[in-house]
């Protein structure tokens, strides 16, 4: 399997605070690792698997992942009105009771409006910002309703943004700069790091422009993500072959999925892909958690100095994270005024 066999980083966590380089160890879990060889193999798995790679965690971060998860569907199953007391605000933080986000607006109906959506694509959605914004209200309210759900929140999120920053330092090395190059101070000081719950229902028929998730990358440096194993994710490998073709990401137990983003392609000039990915719903109830990682809201996303030559120019403009982003959310989020009228 491509994951199993090209990149299945192990993250055990009795050892994430030793040396990232002798602890991550590609798939070779017997076998010293250089940091050459190391660099080579996220180097191959990500050019030839086009970014999507697995980490397995260990047990007792396993156990965070599995608090997680029940918990988000604790919350989805909380009265209508109970999660309406979170609903979303203007910085895309909290409740999402109606689907949205229309990352595909070529392929994809118009998610907000209930005539065009016979039912299927119906998504729920808690946004949390632990780090920048201050959820208070989403945080707050969950203390009465939902015993330990802020605990659970907070704890995972806090691993998955230290998975994140060991994958960064490989990621690094694979492009040859330093391995605290993403770890330091102005890129992951402050970082964005968002924990988005879903839940799914519904069937998807794409001739009719109806998906869980419309074909997108994500924005950032890259996501994890955490689901329940109901099939749904597909990645498109080469977003410009016709017909695109896409396969769906296998579920392994105890492994999160790593989609690279945008940033990443924007860094690395191209060398690096972000992942194209979509959503496609058998009539089963899914729920999934990504964990979107980008750099401080300042921090410049430009080609970095080892990915560009005289023959090999920088292909992205240089553009300041927070500026990215606004752009971002506004090309794929409808007005979330549209939801009081579903309310
Ligand atoms: O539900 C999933 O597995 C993926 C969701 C996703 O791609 C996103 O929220 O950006
Ligand atoms: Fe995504």
């Amino acid at each position: 399997m491509w994951c199993q066999d090209l990149f299945v980083a192990k993250v055990p966590n009795s050892t994430i605070n030793r040396s990232i380089l002798k602890d991550i160890l590609v798939n070779k879990p017997n076998k010293e690792m250089n940091e050459m060889e190391t660099k080579t193999q996220v180097e191959d798995s990500i050019i030839q698997e086009s970014l999507l790679t697995c980490i397995d965690l260990a047990n007792s971060d396993h156990q965070s992942v599995l608090s997680l998860k029940q918990q988000s569907k604790n919350f989805f199953a909380l009265p209508l009105v109970e999660k309406m007391k979170v609903l979303k605000n203007e910085k895309h933080r909290g409740y999402t009771p109606f689907y949205d986000q229309i990352p595909d607006p070529e392929n994809q109906v118009q998610g907000t409006c209930n005539q065009l959506v016979p039912f299927p694509a119906f998504i729920l959605s808690i946004f949390l910002v632990y780090k920048i914004y201050t959820p208070s209200k989403i945080l707050k309210i969950h203390l009465y309703v939902l015993p330990g759900w802020r605990e659970t929140m907070e704890k995972y999120h806090q691993e998955a943004l230290r998975v994140c920053k060991a994958i960064a330092k490989l990621l690094a090395l694979a492009l040859d700069m330093d391995a605290d190059y993403f770890d330091s101070p102005e890129m992951l000081g402050k970082p964005i790091s968002t924990l988005r719950l879903l839940h799914y229902e519904g069937k998807s028929d794409p001739s009719k422009g109806i998906y869980g998730t419309g074909a997108h990358s994500d924005y950032g440096m890259m996501t994890l993500i955490a689901t329940d194993g109901v099939l749904g994710l597909q990645i498109c490998k080469d977003r410009n072959a016709k017909p695109q073709k896409w396969e769906y990401v296998p579920s392994i137990e105890g492994a999160l999925v790593v989609n690279l983003g945008d940033m990443m392609q924007c860094w690395s000039n191209g060398l690096f892909r972000s992942t194209m990915h979509r959503v496609i719903l058998n009539d089963q109830n899914r729920y999934s958690i990504p964990f979107f990682l980008e750099p401080n809201h300042d921090c410049i996303i430009e080609c970095l100095p080892t990915c560009q030559s005289e023959s090999n120019l920088p292909k992205y403009p240089a553009i300041k994270c927070s500026t990215y982003l606004t752009q971002r959310y506004e090309e794929v989020h409808a007005n979330f005024r549209s939801y009081e009228k579903h309310a």
